[in-house]
């Protein structure tokens, strides 16, 4: 999985680890690049709280180590539990903005790694490491808060291999496993990388999809199914192939919480399975259409 900012060809001198609050354990990179931490969506880091001001504070890299600066903010910025205007940034340094506290430290400190490996460990499926349901509600949150600021679409696949069960029941438990890991790496594969993608349940997966529309995510499902059904497994020596149901949705006005968009995907899930399976449907989907 990706941390918040890629450390890019070398290791980056240091990070932030969210100690409490939102985003528990999350760890920022900080790199060359100064980071803006506020309420805006297009803060470097964002945390939608409202006793944060929309861009609260920045942390910028100087010859002599990081700095912090307070962003004239309403509720200030504290360092190590005092209020700050500008100061140096030391290894194990607590920064405090609204309710979350951040710790600052060596990116090749012990301690570093400790809370990488947790935030992994919190936020990745162990079989396939995608991300997991718990961080994927997370995620898919915050892009409905960013799509519905900016009034840009979006949209949720949810996709579900077909009749996994027999495969279980004929090849075994571990053999399941092994189609898993497989199509979540295609799934992977194929996603851009602003995708979110998550399994989300035994043989459930999702994708959120940024700035697509509803017939731009179905033109994209279709392609994961085609992709999907052309993959070959070898099962205790037998050849295999699987198929999959995917039902499409999109973030529409009227819509207030995640729920009422995964419902909508969940619903057209259901249509595809009722409608023969190995199927994409959407409320663009004639309910007698085909799978071809
Ligand atoms: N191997 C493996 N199987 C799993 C895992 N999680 C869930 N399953 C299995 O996934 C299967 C899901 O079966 P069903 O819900 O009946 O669905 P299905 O057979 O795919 O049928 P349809 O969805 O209706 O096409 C069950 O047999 C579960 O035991 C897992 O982590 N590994």
């Amino acid at each position: 999985m990706l941390p918040l900012r890629r450390a890019g060809a070398g290791e980056v001198p240091a990070c932030l680890v969210v100690l409490q609050g939102q985003r528990l354990g999350q760890r920022i990179d900080l790199g060359e690049s100064a980071l803006v931490i506020g309420r805006a969506p297009e803060a470097d880091f964002q945390i939608v709280e409202r006793s944060i001001s929309r861009a609260h504070c920045r942390i910028t890299r100087e010859p002599a180590g990081y700095r912090i600066k307070d962003l004239d903010s309403t509720n200030k910025t504290f360092l190590n539990d005092q209020p700050i205007i500008e100061a140096e940034l030391k290894d194990g340094d607590h920064i405090a903005v609204g309710s979350c506290v951040l710790k600052f430290m060596e990116r090749s400190s012990v301690e570093a790694r400790y809370h990488e490996e947790l935030y992994q460990l919190a936020t990745a499926d162990s079989l396939t490491d995608l991300y997991n349901r718990r961080q994927f509600l997370e995620l898919i949150d915050r892009e409905i808060a960013r799509a519905s600021n900016y009034k840009r679409p979006l949209s949720l696949l949810i996709i579900d291999l077909d009749h996994f069960k027999a495969i279980n029941d004929r090849y075994g438990h571990p053999s399941g496993d092994l189609v898993l890991k497989k199509v979540a790496l295609a799934l992977r594969g194929h996603s851009r990388e602003e995708f979110i993608v998550a399994r989300i349940g035994g043989e459930e997966f999702a994708i959120v999809l940024p700035e697509n529309d509803l017939e731009q995510a179905v033109a994209f499902a279709d392609e994961l199914r085609v992709a999907l059904s052309d993959l070959e497994f070898s099962l205790n020596g037998e050849p295999k192939r699987i198929t999959v149901s995917i039902g499409a949705a999109d973030w529409l006005n009227g819509m207030t919480a995640t729920g009422d968009l995964m419902r909508a995907a969940d619903e057209q899930l259901y249509r595809a399975k009722q409608g023969g399976r190995d199927r994409v449907c959407s409320k663009l989907t004639r309910n007698h259409q085909s799978a071809d």
